[in-house]
């Protein structure tokens, strides 16, 4: 029994002992996982305390090991003497069995034979002799069976035993590995930690070696500073001592600067005057030598453009152009009608290919002029389908000059922003059948009249012209889209009626320069006129015959305006039509005028196109009068039939123009054109120039060489440049 408790104490102990070491190597591989030993790592600060203590349960399991190792041998040595004791019982109850006398030496079978013939007495010894021997049996037996029992638990001990030790041995060298590892691990911080002091030590010495310094630095600027705190409270008193005197002081200043600003104000004040003064005779004299540059020039111009042949067009047989061009000289336009080349110049042909920009490049110095108070007409003439809306109005994608002109009028005024305050207002007109209709306005239908404005300025005005004033490309577009939408609810067909009407943008930039108190007012007018075809060919009867006689009435009025312009006549046909009423102010004077003739390049349209560029070479020799004596010529002739020349009415030959004419265009076009060239495109002298003798330089004469020393003495207000011997102001 002591054995059998002894092994269960034992399983108890070795559960006990794994456990235990299980605990312990789960905190070993904490320890193995755990970065190299620092001052806060928990686990390598704990280390240390719990290697103490497990080092302390180490020996404490070693000694419960060597306790459990005697109590076995101890349970050994119980079970050796009970088994010793058992021994010595079995010879004592043999040795009994011996010692009985009547037993010892008889055999069963001889008692047996004893009893039957011996007493009864000995019977009833002889079965109480059977009965001890049986329970002695027995009890040897039972003693022997219990020997067996407590052999085996003592086997099973001993094997126990031996797996504890085997066990006990494993532990042992796990532990030690363990401890060993412990140590490692222990040695590894140790290092560490003296390593870490190390640096910590140098850092210091280094921080404590700056410190030095920076103290014996701090004691010599202490010392250097000394001197400087001196100088400074010995300043300090004196500015003590300015400042009680300063209140006097500054009322000296104050009464000597309001003197000296008194002085200056009155110096500038001076020269602001003076400088007034030469700016006004400068801008004088600026406005006189353009005016002479123009008369000089002549303040017609005429362009062609030539639009491309559509892809409708492409393959018919009228897409053969017959017009060609010049490679060198971009002045110059070859049309070839019934087998003969005519050679036409004009100040600028366009080819086809030529883009909307480049067209645009060369009407923007005069859209510019207007900002400096200059009234300019830009005219769109050709014969209906010859690109007159394309170059005016363009398309969405590709704006034409209208657009591009109030853009440029905008970025202009901007710039000019920091002088002068500037308004721009846009109208736009249409006139059908010499009437006038207001495209801006509410009522599109109503007819407007032309005016004399009743200021007696001699001015004309459209009384109810709508004016919308424009401040960003935005309004441009909305006025334009207003202007479109007006225009087609007042026809059927809008581009009928386009083709039978002229369409006029109206453009009026007031300028106000505060510093001057200057005032400017310029006009540009951008006319889309109607078609120019002829009646004979065109066929039309009523209404459209109507049509085509108020467009030749209007057309040739135009020549006739011009032509009269030209030859300086006293009266000046403006009345015998509303569009050259209208456009009276941009047509005479100082007023700049652009013909831009459209010319179709197919060859059906060949007798129109001809047509078209006598008239524009014959408008190109006509210089105008001064505004003011063309003005009061108009206006000293208010009869209600105004005079008409020869052109009052339209051509007894169906035609817009009076072209039977074109042939005294031709005789004054060598006298007063400027800058001519011959038909192969070589520059040639102007007849003012070759009687004055004058040198190369195209526009050399004295007139010119006069203007353009006056033009040198302020550059910084013009801008000269000469271009194919024309000279453009800016
Ligand atoms: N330079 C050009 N480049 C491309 N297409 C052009 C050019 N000029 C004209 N066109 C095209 O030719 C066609 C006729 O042009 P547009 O309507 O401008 O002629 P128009 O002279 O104004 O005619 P109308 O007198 O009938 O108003 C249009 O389809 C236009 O887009």
């Amino acid at each position: 029994m002591r054995s059998e408790l002894g092994a269960t104490d034992l399983e108890k102990q070795l559960e006990r002992l794994v456990v235990e070491n299980q605990r312990l190597k789960q905190e070993l591989k904490i320890c193995k996982s755990s970065e190299p030993a620092s001052n806060n790592c928990p686990i390598c600060s704990h280390s240390q305390r719990d290697l103490q203590e497990k080092s302390q349960k180490v020996e404490t399991l070693h000694r419960e090991l060597d306790q459990t190792t005697r109590q076995l041998q101890e349970s050994e040595r119980s079970q050796t003497e009970a088994e010793h004791k058992l021994s010595l019982r079995i010879q004592e109850c043999e040795d009994e069995l011996h010692r009985q006398p009547h037993m010892s030496f008889l055999c069963p079978q001889y008692v047996t034979q004893t009893v039957e013939v011996q007493s009864a007495d000995s019977h009833k010894v002889i079965s109480e002799l059977q009965g001890k021997n049986s329970a002695l049996q027995e009890q040897v037996s039972v003693q022997r069976q219990l020997l067996r029992e407590l052999e085996t638990q003592l086997h099973d001990s001993q094997r126990t035993c031996t797996q504890l030790r085997t066990q006990i041995l494993v532990y042992e060298g796990e532990m030690e590995r363990a401890q060993g590892r412990l140590e490692a691990e222990m040695q590894n911080l140790e290092e560490e930690k003296n390593r870490v002091i190390e640096e910590a030590f140098i850092r210091a010495e280094s921080e404590m070696k700056a410190v030095h310094q920076n103290l014996a630095g701090v004691r010599m600027n202490l010392l250097s500073l000394q001197p400087a705190l001196r100088t400074l409270t010995s300043d300090y008193n004196s500015l003590k001592r300015q400042v009680q005197e300063f209140p006097f002081m500054l009322d000296k200043a104050i009464a000597e600067a309001k003197q000296e600003i008194c002085q200056v104000i009155s110096e500038v004040s001076s020269t602001n005057q003076e400088l007034l003064r030469k700016y006004k005779r400068e801008m004088n004299l600026r406005k006189k030598c353009h005016n002479e540059l123009v008369r000089l020039k002549g303040n017609i111009r005429v362009f062609c453009r030539v639009r491309p042949v559509s892809q409708e067009e492409q393959d018919s047989s009228d897409a053969k152009s017959m017009l060609s061009f010049d490679s060198d000289d971009d002045s110059l336009l070859y049309l070839s009608n019934k087998g003969k080349v005519m050679t036409f110049e004009l100040d600028r042909v366009f080819p086809p290919k030529s883009t909307q920009e480049e067209v645009f490049q060369e009407v923007q110095s005069l859209v510019t002029s207007c900002i400096d108070g200059f009234n300019v007409c830009i005219f769109a003439y050709g014969q209906t389908g010859s690109g007159k809306t394309y170059t005016m109005e363009g398309v969405p994608e590709n704006p034409g000059i209208n657009q591009r002109a109030l853009q440029l009028l905008f970025s202009e005024v901007t710039e000019k922003a920091a002088d002068w305050d500037y308004t721009i207002s846009v109208s736009m007109v249409e006139i059908y059948n010499e009437t006038l209709r207001n495209l801006l306005g509410d009522n599109p239908t109503e007819k407007l009249d032309i005016k004399m404005h009743p200021d007696g300025s001699g001015q004309l005005y459209v009384p109810g012209l709508t004016k919308i004033t424009v401040e960003s490309p935005e309004d441009i577009n909305r006025v334009f889209e207003l202007g479109h939408m007006n225009r087609a609810t007042a026809c059927t067909n809008l581009n009928e009626h386009s083709s039978r009407s002229h369409a006029l943008l109206i453009i009026t930039v007031s300028g106000y320069n505060s510093t001057t108190a200057t005032h400017t007012q310029g006009k540009l007018n951008l006319v889309d006129l109607a078609g120019s075809e002829r009646i004979s060919k065109s066929g039309a009867e009523g209404s459209r015959l109507r049509e085509a006689q108020c467009i030749n009435k209007s057309l040739s009025a135009l020549g006739d305006v011009i032509n009269a312009l030209r030859s300086k006549h006293a009266h000046i046909p403006f009345r015998n039509s509303r569009l050259t009423y209208l456009l009276q102010d941009s047509l005479s004077g100082d007023s700049k005028t652009l013909m831009m003739v459209q010319v179709s390049p197919l060859s059906s349209n060949m007798s129109e196109s001809v047509c078209s560029l006598k008239f524009a070479q014959r408008v190109r020799t006509v210089e105008l009068s001064s505004s003011v004596s063309s003005r009061k010529h108009e206006n000293s002739s208010t009869s209600s039939s105004p005079t008409h020349d020869s052109l009052d009415s339209p051509p007894s030959t169906p035609g817009p123009l009076p072209i039977s004419r074109a042939s005294s265009a031709g005789s004054t076009l060598s006298t007063l054109s400027t800058t001519s060239r011959t038909p192969s495109g070589s520059r040639r002298r102007s007849q003012s120039q070759l009687s004055a003798g004058n040198t190369h330089l195209p526009g050399d004469c004295g007139k010119c060489r006069m203007a353009l020393m006056c033009l040198k003495s302020f550059t910084s207000l013009v801008c000269l440049r000469f271009t194919k011997g024309t000279i453009f102001i800016f």
